[in-house]
């Protein structure tokens, strides 16, 4: 009842794709692989825009299609949203034109909350000619979310978009996922839409699902550590925040039971549940415990794996896992000599160390 289940095997071209997979049914799901992989596919299937040969979808408990009892809703029947790559606005309504365009029961209230959230009441009277390349995808989303969908489909929204509009679009996605108690499925191959977005992830390679879980949990397997660049080497925690210390403009954030970290302050409520990304190259290993020193976060830890960046080249830079407590693990970047000289090891118990400086608000995602 409480997921979206989506579960096809169908043909098209040289891809054979044999998807089965269930998404819950809140929050954000990033659909996440390389080009070819069958990211669109996918969410054509959801929306009935491509027909399985075989297969179940169900939405929220409502079966969209069954090959088995032959099951196949029409796309304008099936609650969905579908917010593609570019607006597809209609250019010759206005902008409020095209919010209402295929709403069949008006309501005001939904209207103006979806006005607010978008931040859109400026627009209305202008014409997509009028627009930049954020507002019209803005319009986009508005128009997909006044229909009242039971789940929103959006294929890859800001890839039509330069860096600054992204930016610019972004914050509004964020505040979305927070405030409508909708799933949305959203389709990207950008890591950075991913941290900051994604709760929930679902990775496709040559059409079949090779990874499936919340992000923190799949950010360390092999399915997404192949994407990563050195620059983006890195580790993602949920955290809550536990304190601020507004002497020094610090917040404290918790990671597990007895795992703190101490960052730049966040204006945001106590138990705040964040997520929280740590570069592999803030953090340094010591084998004793250092008494005098400015680095506020200084955290037990045991090494339970050692990597090179690139096998076979010791000159290079390392990675080494750190276990903070149980599932929490921290991965430091540190030179071959170090590791050498500190003659690391797995099972070898160390501290962690972490500047409170170098974990920035760019670095953390506001979640509730
Ligand atoms: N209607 C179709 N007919 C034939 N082949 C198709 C059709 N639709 C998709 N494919 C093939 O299925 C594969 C997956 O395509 P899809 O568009 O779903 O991938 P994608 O991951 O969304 O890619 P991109 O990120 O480039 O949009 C590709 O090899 C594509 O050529």
């Amino acid at each position: 009842m409480n997921s979206i289940r989506v579960c096809f095997k169908q043909n098209l071209g040289h891809t054979k794709f044999d998807i089965d997979v269930t998404i819950p049914n809140k929050g954000i799901t990033s659909v996440f692989g390389k080009s070819g992989a069958g990211k669109t596919s996918l969410i054509n299937v959801i929306a009935g825009l491509n027909r399985p040969e075989q297969g179940e979808i169900v939405v929220s408990g409502t079966t969209l299609f069954c090959s088995e009892t032959k099951v196949n809703v029409p796309t304008h029947k099936r609650k969905v949203g579908y917010v593609f790559q570019d607006s597809r606005l209609f250019p010759h309504y206005s902008v409020k034109g095209n919010l209402l365009y295929g709403v069949t029961e008006p309501d005001t209230q939904h209207f103006n909350k979806i006005l607010n959230l978008l931040d859109l009441q400026s627009l209305l009277h202008r014409y997509p000619s009028q627009l930049s390349g954020g507002e019209k995808q803005r319009v986009a989303i508005g128009r997909a979310l006044l229909c009242k969908p039971a789940v929103l489909l959006m294929d890859e929204p800001l890839a039509s978009l330069d860096m600054p509009l992204k930016k610019e679009v972004l914050p509004y996605l964020e505040h979305l996922a927070q405030e409508i108690q909708l799933p949305i499925i959203y389709v990207s191959h950008s890591l950075y839409e991913l941290v900051r977005l994604a709760n929930h992830i679902v990775v496709i390679d040559s059409g079949k699902v090779v990874a499936s879980g919340p992000l923190e949990a799949i950010w360390d397997t092999p399915a997404l550590s192949q994407w990563r660049t050195s620059s983006l080497h890195s580790s993602l925690f949920e955290a809550s925040l536990a304190s601020h210390n507004k002497h020094y403009a610090l917040s404290r954030l918790k990671l597990a039971e007895n795992v703190d970290l101490w960052v730049q302050k966040l204006e945001v409520p106590l138990e705040s549940k964040l997520r929280i990304q740590v570069k592999a190259a803030d953090v340094s290993i010591s084998l004793d415990k250092p008494s005098q020193t400015s680095i506020r976060n200084i955290l037990p830890s045991k090494v339970v794996e050692i990597s090179n960046q690139d096998e076979g080249d010791q000159s290079r830079n390392v990675y080494v896992k750190l276990e903070l407590a149980e599932e929490r693990f921290l991965w430091a970047e540190i030179t071959a000599w170090a590791r050498d000289e500190l003659e690391l090891k797995k099972g070898l118990n160390v501290f962690a160390q972490i500047k409170g400086v170098s974990v920035t608000t760019n670095d953390i995602v506001l979640k509730t």
